[in-house]
Order: structure tokens, then C-alpha cells, then sequence
């Protein structure tokens, strides 16, 4: 029976015995093969994946009707072995529904609501403003410039500490981390352990998996406990400059938490909130690159609302609809998580006429809903304008009455904690990025012709983000840049709190 599709699950794939789908299921960028499935079996479909089930989610309806009023059964993460392993079960990404992850869930709570993540603004803002800096004066680093903007950003909130420079031994350390991390999450690159568990009674020196999950345990643990170390330290000096974990600590007992947990808790942050923010902005900006009429209006609507006298804010950012467009286009067109981060069924659960046993994990296929060509008029076209047609950028005479502009970061209980704190930055930047800044291809050096962005050219791994590509940055007038030259040197006196430095990172704290 293994493999085989039981009569209460939804329609799917024909399964093959033993595997079921397996065989079939594509080891990178999945959701394209989700989406083809979804068209053909409709919006709620299941694939058997050897002994376990998986549905797959593609309607607005679906997320409304299971992830979010059903979110009580549909709140718990499938098992994950590599995970469990690199974090000790403490990953709130990806533990299962339990006390602990309630607890670290609490504790995140000044950073899930709109009213904790407004604290955070002012690093974010002068964070912003480093970046349009160092783009003025290196442009060809764009993507080293976005991923210490986006690491730094989460750094400061979540540690206290920034990272002024790409180059030094903790953004190494972060990114051998965060590497390591892509690995243990990506599908196909180790054998499927939680599908076959008989795999892990194979002793460790024949399973290479096991031993990756270690090494990515120990790369986890010597750059979190390093920051964290930075963060107590600070407090003990008396030097606290608001980040969210000094909260933490000073609320321990408060939280029920112990040390080890706080420490992977800012691992999850700065892993969950860096890598989508610098993804975002590098889909933006190639997408500004290959459909320059965006661009065009952005700039002219900056031009009419802002003009070049003076920087933005970010209020200025109610008063921009196509920039926030914009931002809503480009979650579309390039979701960062284009099948969610998976969940999975806590107890049987019940939906239309089918039943999903416990365990059932659950795939939100939002790159399918975003590119349904009933519901988007030509869903393959960047087109902000849409959004301004209406809140959902839908076609006429779509029921829209199940939507919401959100659901890319997820649903139900395990909604993205930093959500808020993301949209700031994203606000922020789109702002600056097109007040300052003209985005064009790249030129040729030996023939002088534009070389045009591949608009699929993107990487593997957790996360959608774009390869590296080239392109041209032009400040937009020498006005802008002289304000951006001022705004920088102002941004010191916020920079400051957050660069005290008080050990190194090979005094990696050893108690732990
Ligand atoms: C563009 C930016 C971002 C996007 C698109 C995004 C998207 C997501 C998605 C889709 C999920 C899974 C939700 C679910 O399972 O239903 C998630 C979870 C999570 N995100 Fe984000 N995120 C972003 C920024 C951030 C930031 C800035 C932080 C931290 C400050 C963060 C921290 C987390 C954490 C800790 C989880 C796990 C929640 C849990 O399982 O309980 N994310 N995010």
C-alpha cells in the first residue's frame, strides 16, 4: 500500500508503488512543477511521497478556508531531521507545533506587532540610507552592497550590533551559517531521511548527512552565541541600545527560556529576515531593469510627490500608491518563498470532502495563485499599474472577497513573524532605490550594445532569489547626490549605539 493514494485524499499524480510520487517530484525550483499540477488537478491536489502525504494549496479560497480559519490543524512543521539536528530543535522555522515553540513564538512578540517593529525604524532608515551611499560610490557592488544592507539591518535589530563593511570576520562567519543552512533545507541535496526514517539507523560514518548536520550545527552555534555574547555583554556595560534581544534576556524567566534557546532564536531571525529582504530588492531591481516603464512612472511619481530638495521619510510612503504597487508587483511577479515554507496537518483535519490524515504536509503554492491567468491579466508581465486598478491587482469580475496582499509571508499561526519589521525595510528602500537611483542594463565593453537581464536566471535554494547579474546604477541628479552625502554623515549619530565592539569572534563563547 505504500505509495498509494488513499480514497479520502484529493486527486493528484498517479503514483507508482512504494515511491508514489517521489520519483516525480522535482528537486529544484518546485513550484514551477506545483504550479503545471495545479492547473491540471485544480487547487487543492495531493502527491503521495513514499509513506506520506503532501496536498498542495493554489487558490486564496484555500488559504482562507484551511491555513488560516483551520490554522489550529494546519500549524505544525513536518518532520526535519537535518534541521533538528544543525539547531537542536529549536528552529521556530521549522519545530514542530510544541511549548517551545510557543514560547519562542511569545517572546518574538515585539517584533510581530506593528507597534514593536516601529522601535526598530530608525536603525532601518539609517541602514537604508548606508545603502544608497555605497551605491552612489561603488555601483558595480550592488549585490555586496544589498546583502550587508539586509544583514545589517537584522543584525542591528535583532543582536544590537551592525556590520558597517561587507568584508570582516562576522558577515564571513554569518554567511558560512546561513550557507550551511541552505543546504541542510535544500530538497534532493541529501537522501530523504524523514520519508525513508530506516535511513538513519545507518552509522555516521557512511551517512554524510548526518555529519553535514553537525558541521552546520557547529557554524550556527559559533556565529549566534558569538552575537548573543555581544548583546549581554552591552547590557552588562550598560550600553543597551533597544535591539529586540536584549528584551529577551532582560525578560527571560518572564519568556521561560533558557540561553541555548535565545541564541538560536536570533539565528532564525537574522536567517529568516536577511536573506528574503536582499532577495526582494534584487528581484525589484531586475525587474526595474527589464521593464523600464515601471521604472519610468516610479521616478515620475517620486518626481511630482518628492521632488530633489530633500530625502525621503518614511511616511512619504503613504503618498507614493505606485511605489507601494510596486512593492505588491513584485511579491507577485517574484515571490522570495514561491511554495511557502511547508506546514503540516497537527490532527486529522477536514476540508470540502476530503480528509487529511495527521502529518499531511501542506505546500502554499502562492508562485501558482500569483501567476493564475484566470485571476491576473497577463501574469507573466511585471505591471505595478495593476495594483492601482485594484487593492488585489486582480482582472474584472474576480471574487475577491477571500484575498489578502499577504499571504507571502504565510499563514495561519506560523504568519511570518517579521512581516512588519520586512515592510519597513522594503518601503525604505524602494523609496531610496528609485529616488536616487536610475536602474539600466549593462554595457557591453567590446561591442557597446546593452546586455539584457535573464528574468529567470535565478538561484537554488530556500529562498527566490536572482544569480548575479550586471547592470547600470546612475544617481538620478547631483542634487540627490549631495543629499545622500548628508543624510549619511546624520546617519552616524544612529550608527554609533550599534557599534560597539566589546570581544572578537574567536572568543566564541565557549561556556555554551
Ligand atoms: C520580504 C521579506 C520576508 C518574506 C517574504 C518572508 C516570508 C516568510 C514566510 C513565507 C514564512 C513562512 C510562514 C508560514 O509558514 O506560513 C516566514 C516565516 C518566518 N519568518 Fe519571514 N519573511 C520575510 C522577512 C522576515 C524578517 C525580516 C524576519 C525577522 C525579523 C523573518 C522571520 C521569520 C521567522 C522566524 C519565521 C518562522 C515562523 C514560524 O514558523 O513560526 N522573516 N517568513
Amino acid at each position: 500500500k505504500i505509495g498509494r493514494r488513499g480514497p479520502t485524499l484529493p486527486p493528484g499524480p498517479p503514483t507508482v508503488p512504494l515511491l508514489g510520487n517521489l520519483n516525480i517530484f522535482p528537486k529544484d525550483f518546485a513550484f514551477f512543477k506545483l504550479t503545471e499540477w495545479a492547473r491540471e488537478y485544480g487547487d487543492l491536489y495531493s502527491l503521495k511521497l513514499g509513506p506520506e502525504t503532501a496536498v498542495v494549496v493554489t487558490s486564496m479560497k484555500a488559504i482562507k478556508e484551511l491555513m488560516d480559519q483551520q490554522s489550529g490543524l494546519t500549524c505544525d512543521r513536518p518532520k526535519h531531521y537535518m534541521s533538528d539536528v544543525m539547531y537542536k530543535q529549536l528552529y521556530a522555522a521549522s519545530m514542530r507545533y510544541n511549548e517551545n515553540w510557543r514560547l519562542l513564538r511569545k517572546s518574538m512578540h515585539s517584533i510581530l506587532t506593528p507597534n514593536g517593529a516601529v522601535e526598530h525604524q530608525p536603525i532601518q532608515a539609517a541602514e537604508s540610507t548606508q545603502l544608497i551611499y555605497d551605491l552612489l560610490h561603488s555601483p558595480d557592488d550592488l549585490f555586496t552592497h544589498l546583502r550587508r544592507y539586509s544583514t545589517s539591518v537584522i543584525t542591528s535589530i535583532v543582536f544590537g550590533k551592525r556590520f558597517p563593511q561587507y568584508d570582516c570576520p562576522e558577515v564571513e562567519a554569518i554567511f558560512k551559517s546561513v550557507d550551511a543552512s541552505a543546504v541542510i533545507f535544500e530538497p534532493g541535496a541529501h537522501p530523504p531521511v524523514d520519508q525513508l526514517p530506516f535511513l538513519n539507523y545507518i552509522p555516521e560514518r557512511w551517512a554524510s548527512w548526518k555529519r553535514k548536520a553537525k558541521w552546520g550545527n557547529r557554524l550556527a552555534r559559533r556565529i549566534n552565541f558569538h552575537l548573543l555574547g555581544l548583546c549581554e555583554e552591552r547590557i552588562q556595560r550598560g550600553e543597551e541600545n533597544g535591539c529586540f534581544l536584549e528584551g529577551v534576556i532582560e525578560n527571560q524567566e518572564k519568556y521561560g527560556l533558557t540561553r541555548k534557546m535565545i541564541g538560536y532564536l536570533g539565528g532564525v531571525l537574522l536567517d529568516g529576515g536577511a536573506h528574503t529582504t536582499s532577495a526582494f530588492l534584487q528581484s525589484m531591481i531586475l525587474c526595474l531593469i527589464a521593464f523600464p516603464e515601471a521604472q519610468k512612472r516610479a521616478h515620475e511619481e517620486l518626481d511630482r510627490v518628492i521632488g530633489e530638495d530633500r530625502a525621503l521619510r518614511l511616511e512619504d510612503f503613504d503618498n507614493l500608491p505606485y511605489c507601494q504597487a510596486l512593492i505588491n508587483e513584485t511579491h507577485r511577479f517574484r515571490p522570495v518563498a514561491p511554495h511557502g515554507v511547508p506546514h503540516a496537518v497537527l490532527k486529522e483535519a477536514r476540508y470540502r470532502d476530503y480528509v487529511l490524515p495527521q502529518g499531511t504536509v501542506i505546500f502554499v503554492n502562492a508562485w501558482g495563485i500569483y501567476h493564475d491567468p484566470d485571476v491576473y491579466e497577463d501574469p507573466e508581465i511585471f505591471n505595478p499599474g495593476r495594483y492601482l486598478q485594484n487593492e488585489f491587482g486582480t482582472k474584472p469580475g474576480v471574487d475577491v472577497s477571500y484575498f489578502r496582499n499577504n499571504i507571502i509571508f504565510g499563514s495561519g499561526r506560523r504568519m511570518c513573524p517579521g512581516m512588519h519589521v520586512a515592510n519597513t525595510s522594503l518601503a525604505l528602500n524602494v523609496m531610496n532605490l528609485l529616488w536616487a537611483f536610475e536602474f539600466s542594463p549593462a554595457v557591453d565593453p567590446k561591442t557597446g550594445k546593452l546586455l539584457p537581464v535573464d528574468i529567470f536566471n535565478y538561484e537554488k535554494g530556500p529562498f527566490y532569489a536572482p544569480a548575479p547579474f550586471s547592470c547600470t546604477i546612475k544617481p538620478r541628479s547631483s542634487a540627490r547626490s549631495q543629499i545622500i552625502e548628508a543624510e549619511y554623515a546624520s546617519a552616524r549619530v544612529v550608527f554609533e549605539k550599534f557599534e560597539s565592539v566589546a570581544k572578537e569572534l574567536e572568543v566564541v563563547d565557549e561556556t555554551y
